[in-house]
C-alpha cells in the first residue's frame, strides 16, 4: 500500500465496525468518528461528558441520533467503560479520544476485562514516507524501555501489522545512535543479536538488521557514504526505535516537522486500540480507524 487513500479503498468495503471512543469530547476525535460513520467504516459508542460531546457536536454539525452516548465525566471511568464495551462484545475496538494513554492502557491491560493475549502489547504507527510508500514505526507511545525479549515481540507485531497492509517481507531497521556496535550503548547490543538472529533465520518472513542510524535505514546514499552494507539500509519498511523516547519523538517529528500524515493502533491485545497522539489531526484519528478496522476484521487476532 502506498497511502492512505489506498487503506481506504480497501476498508471502504468492509462491514462497519463499532468503536466504543474513551472520552469522546474532542473535535479532532468527532470530526474523525463523523468522516468515518459518514463514510459506513464504523458506528459509535460515545462515552465522556454528555453535554460538552453535544455542544462539539453541534459545532460541526454531527447529529448525534446516529450514535450512542454514555455520560462519563471522569477520565479512569470512562476508559473502563470504553474497555468494558469491547470486553462484553458490543464494540468491537476502542479508541482512545482526550485522554492521557497511560489511562486507557491501564484499563485495557485490567486483567478483568480480558483483552490480554498471550502476545505483548505494542504500538505501531503506520506513516507516510517520501518514498511514495507506508512506513511503520514502533514503539512510540506502549513499552517504555523494552528489553531484547520485549523488542522480539515489537518486532512481530510490527510485522504483523506490515503483512496486513500488504507488505509481505518487511524489512525491519533496529535504530540506534550509531551504526558500530558499542558495548556502551545497549540499543547497539540489542540490535545487532536481533540483526544476527535474522541472519541465523530466527525471523520468519522479515530481514531484520541493525544497528542502523536513521539516516541509513532511509537512504541508501547514506549507508554507501559511511560504509554500511545491508539489505535494509535505503529500504526499511520498519522502524525499530530503542525506547519510547525516541519512538515517540520521531512520531512527533513526522507529524510536526515532516508533516506527514500517520495512524497508530496497539496491537497485540484480543481487540486493536486505536491510539493516536490527542494533539494529532483528525486526519491522523480516521485514518488511525482505517487501520484499526484492518486489524480488527482479521479473524485470527
Ligand atoms: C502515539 C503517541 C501517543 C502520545 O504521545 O499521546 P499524547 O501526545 O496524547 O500523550
Amino acid at each position: 500500500m502506498k497511502s492512505f487513500k489506498e487503506m481506504y479503498e480497501l476498508v471502504k468495503d468492509f462491514n462497519p465496525k463499532i468503536v466504543a471512543v474513551a472520552q469522546a469530547a474532542d473535535i479532532d476525535v468527532l470530526l474523525a468518528v463523523k468522516d468515518a460513520y459518514e463514510k459506513g467504516i464504523i458506528k459509535s459508542i460515545l462515552v465522556g461528558d454528555k453535554s460538552e460531546i453535544e455542544r462539539l457536536a453541534l459545532s460541526i454539525s454531527m447529529p448525534l441520533k446516529d450514535h450512542e452516548i454514555i455520560d462519563v465525566k471522569d477520565d479512569e471511568k470512562a476508559c473502563r467503560t470504553a474497555v468494558k464495551l469491547v470486553s462484553d462484545r458490543q464494540a468491537d475496538m476502542i479508541m482512545k479520544g482526550l485522554v492521557p494513554t497511560s489511562v486507557i492502557l491501564k484499563a485495557v491491560l485490567d486483567k478483568e476485562f480480558d483483552l490480554r493475549s498471550d502476545r505483548l502489547l505494542s504500538h505501531v504507527a503506520v506513516f507516510e514516507s517520501p518514498f511514495n510508500r507506508l512506513m511503520l514505526l514502533s514503539d512510540a507511545a506502549m513499552n517504555i524501555s523494552p528489553d531484547l525479549k520485549a523488542k522480539i515481540d515489537i518486532i512481530y507485531n510490527a510485522a504483523y501489522v506490515a503483512k496486513k497492509i500488504g507488505i509481505s517481507d518487511p524489512k525491519v531497521a533496529v535504530l540506534a545512535a550509531v551504526e558500530m556496535v558499542n558495548p556502551a550503548m545497549q540499543a547497539t547490543i540489542d540490535a545487532a543479536i536481533l540483526a544476527k538472529m535474522s541472519d541465523r533465520g530466527q525471523f520468519k518472513g522479515m530481514i531484520v538488521d541493525g544497528p542502523l542510524a536513521l539516516d541509513n535505514a532511509l537512504s541508501i546514499e547514506s549507508a554507501s557514504h559511511k560504509g554500511i552494507n545491508s539489505a535494509v539500509a535505503g529500504n526499511a519498511d520498519i522502524l525499530i526505535a530503542p525506547d519510547i523516547e525516541a519512538g515517540n519523538m520521531l512520531y512527533k517529528a513526522i507529524t510536526f516537522i515532516a508533516d506527514k500524515k500517520i495512524a497508530g493502533i496497539i496491537v497485540g491485545a484480543k481487540k486493536p486500540v486505536i491510539l493516536t497522539s490527542r494533539s494529532d489531526s483528525k486526519e491522523s484519528k480516521f485514518n488511525s480507524i482505517l487501520l484499526a478496522s484492518i486489524v480488527a476484521s482479521d479473524k485470527n487476532i
